[in-house]
């Protein structure tokens, strides 16, 4: 239970805790994050060994409030460009970071690559069973971890080392996983009321795009209890290591919160990423409001545009439809999201014969024909409705001509826009049946949220194909 203080519509905030627990429960919510302040040495001297201070600009707040969580709020008018934190990298929880606190208890491993000995690591460390596991893993072993997994499972365990982890303060403003219960990873794993049946009320996109996220997650639990058996611990006491709660709860921790950033060992790019503290309480935006530099002293975040004092600052976590959001991160906006798209692939692959079949995919053009709610139809839409009008589409050369760019497709449209026109009608038809679960009554809090948020992806399905049909209306 964490308490809210709730944003009117200038963005003032307003407590709503009125008895004495809930005004227990913001002072700890304050006392926490004064510990994370102090455990991050944070000056509000931005000139001061910037090398081994974070900087957290003075101007601004955090506060826990309704819909956002834990969001970052000026507390006076703030310019572009000014500096708002500054992080440094030893207080940047990433692959870098964990290699050197977990090596630290293997006595063994030398490690030589400067990245790993610019990290500060604690000289007195206390030794537990979860220790006694770090002390046994080898270096090849952790690197051949993904970040994902080795940051799953490094919170897993410190999590439950409790004062003795060097990052406590960090892990005390995690969200907690009811803060991530409309993620639809969390209803299947946790086995939330009628989870099945909402899977099932998922738009298509939303629900590949979840259980892909889904797999991943299955993947990466597989492997890191395969590594724990292979340092003797038995099934039982994996899970006891490892309960699968927890182990969720890291996973979607280090999903939601990660941040871009090149490191000297990742194999890959997925691998390039960094959790950055108190930088983790800026919620996303669609328009990037923020900016990010990373170097040797740190991560850090400038303004991009002006803010009035008691303004909420955000940063776009990149072009995120609100499908993506919602798998990804546990949450939707509920409107206005440019980077929405409609996905038809399901209503346009059972139309194709076998040899437009072939020849799309020959092209690369097979699958994922989305219009998109700023830019409208894809192109590769455009390529799949003028393959329906040519029987022998190899054959074609106008179709060849369109796509090689030689041709503007033109001949093809009307045709292309009375069958569009049909597959959008179809849709509004459909989302206007599903749209109703945003104005649901389920007596369980849980279940009708998350109901509510399926329904605004219906809704935002339905928009995208009014506004097309609107177009199409005016072309005829
Ligand atoms: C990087 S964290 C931001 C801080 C977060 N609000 C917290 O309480 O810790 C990302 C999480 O914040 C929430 N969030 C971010 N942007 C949001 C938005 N525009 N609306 C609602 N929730 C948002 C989601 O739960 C997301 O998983």
């Amino acid at each position: 239970m964490s308490i809210r203080y709730y944003a009117n519509q200038k963005g003032i905030l307003i407590l709503t805790a009125r008895d004495e627990s809930k005004s227990v429960i913001v002072s700890m919510f304050t006392s926490k994050l004064e510990n994370l302040l102090q455990w991050i040495k944070n000056t509000s001297d931005e000139t001061s060994n910037p090398s081994s201070h974070s900087y957290i600009s003075p101007k601004i707040t955090v506060k826990d409030v309704q819909d956002f969580g834990r969001s970052i709020y000026s507390s006076t008018a703030i310019n572009k460009s000014e500096l708002l934190f500054r992080i440094p990298p030893s207080f940047l929880l990433n692959s870098t970071t964990v290699i050197r606190h977990i090596t630290r208890h293997n006595h063994s491993i030398k490690l030589t690559n400067p990245c790993y000995l610019s990290i500060f690591v604690p000289y007195k460390t206390v030794s537990d069973k979860y220790t006694a596991v770090y002390a046994s893993l080898s270096l090849d072993q952790l690197l051949e971890l993904t970040s994902f997994q080795l940051l799953s499972l490094y919170i897993t365990f410190e999590t439950q080392r409790g004062s003795d982890s060097f990052w406590k303060p960090f892990w005390d403003m995690l969200p907690d996983l009811d803060d991530l219960r409309l993620t639809p990873l969390v209803w299947r794993v946790t086995k939330a009321p009628q989870w099945e049946h909402l899977w099932s009320l998922l738009p298509r996109a939303t629900q590949a795009h979840a259980e892909k996220v889904w797999s991943r997650f299955v993947h990466d639990v597989d492997v890191v209890h395969q590594l724990l058996s292979t340092q003797g611990l038995s099934s039982e006491e994996i899970h006891q290591y490892l309960p699968q709660e927890r182990f969720l709860w890291a996973w979607m921790c280090v999903n939601s919160r990660c941040l871009y950033m090149e490191l000297p060992q990742s194999k890959d790019n997925h691998d390039n990423f960094t959790m950055a503290p108190y930088v983790d309480f800026l919620n996303h935006a669609c328009d990037d409001q923020c900016t990010l530099k990373i170097n040797s002293i740190g991560f850090q975040v400038s303004t991009t545009s002006k803010y009035a004092a008691g303004d909420q600052l955000f940063l776009s976590y990149g072009p995120h439809s609100n499908t993506f959001l919602l798998c990804e991160y546990g949450f939707v906006l509920p409107s206005d999201n440019t980077w929405n798209d409609l996905d038809i692939t399901h209503i346009i692959l059972p139309l194709l014969k076998p040899k437009q079949v072939d020849y799309l995919k020959d092209q690369n053009y097979y699958g994922e024909y989305t219009l998109n709610a700023n830019s409208g139809i894809s192109f590769r839409t455009e390529v799949v409705l003028a393959v329906l009008q040519e029987q022998t589409p190899g054959e074609s050369r106008r179709l060849n001509g369109l796509l090689n760019g030689n041709m503007d497709g033109l001949v093809y449209q009307k045709n292309s826009n009375t069958l569009l026109k049909k597959i959008l009608e179809k849709v509004v038809y459909d989302c206007d049946q599903k749209m109703k679960l945003e104005y649901n009554d389920d007596i369980d809090e849980f279940t009708k949220e998350r109901k509510r948020v399926i329904g605004i992806l219906y809704r935002d399905m339905k928009l995208i194909a009014r506004t097309e049909l609107e177009k199409l209306e005016l072309l005829t």
